[in-house]
């Protein structure tokens, strides 16, 4: 039997959105996703993955159940608790890089470590430049984010979620935007942080063949896990 301890575990969740029509974004989802795990969400549009992936992110909280990042139970947290969680435990990247335009690309890296404020000033820029590197911008650092082709970007922003070497990297759609060589590169470069010990990554994805990197896939249907979900399917 595996001793991994669990990175994520969603008990019996669901987030609604009360109103005039009510929406039921996620619906009674159980969940254990270990450390060190490589996971993707697929399903079709529209289906409840990107919240799914807020909820694990702590970026939404659940309406009914719980959600525990490495066994905490995080709704026992305040808002500030939680930020500094955030900060410090996960690391996301998006579809859309959200780098601030008027920072270089090593300030964008810089900026999570500033936040924690654990590193003095010379350590945050060595581990930013080290990161950069690490994913082949050694020569960007000084580059603003409209210098920097779709592909660069987002390995910033990658090496940006890795700032405070978080041991949760949540990835929504991360090749979505790009060109098929950035998007494979980015693939690989995801895949290669499970390799390291403790480091779980769990991507919403569309892309089969990413998916087919990751040791598992969860399929959500309405709001709902659904085992039987093939990427083949995938609308
Ligand atoms: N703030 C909101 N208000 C109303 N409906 C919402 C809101 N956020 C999400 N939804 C709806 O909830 C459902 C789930 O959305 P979500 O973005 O999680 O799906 P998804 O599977 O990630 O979709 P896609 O693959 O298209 O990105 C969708 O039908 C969406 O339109």
């Amino acid at each position: 039997m595996s001793e991994r301890k669990p990175a994520i575990q969603f008990e019996r969740v669901t987030r609604r959105l009360e109103g005039e029509i009510p929406v039921t974004l996620v619906q009674d989802v159980d969940l254990r996703i270990d450390e060190g795990e490589f996971v993707c969400v697929m399903g079709p549009s529209g289906s409840g993955k990107s919240s799914l992936l807020y909820l694990m992110g702590l970026l939404d909280v659940p309406t009914t159940g719980k959600v525990l990042v490495d066994g905490l139970d995080t709704t026992s947290l305040d808002e500030d608790q939680l930020a500094d969680f955030r900060l410090s435990r996960l690391g996301y990247v998006f579809q859309f890089h959200f780098l601030l335009q008027e920072f270089s690309a090593l300030e964008n890296v810089a900026l999570p470590m500033r936040r924690l404020g654990r590193l003095s000033r010379e350590a945050v820029h060595e581990r930013a430049a080290g990161l950069l590197d690490r994913f082949g911008l050694g020569g960007h650092h000084d580059k603003r984010p409209s210098q920097l082709s779709g592909g660069q970007r987002q390995r910033v922003a990658i090496a940006r979620a890795l700032a405070n070497d978080p041991k949760v990297i949540l990835a929504d759609e991360p090749t979505g935007n790009l060109d098929s060589a950035s998007s494979t590169n980015v693939r690989d470069i995801l895949r290669d942080l499970t390799r390291e010990p403790g480091k779980t990554v769990i991507a919403v994805t569309h892309d089969a063949s990413f998916a087919s990197m990751a040791d598992r896939r969860i399929g959500i249907v309405d709001g709902r896990i659904d085992m039987n979900w093939r990427p083949e399917r995938q609308a």
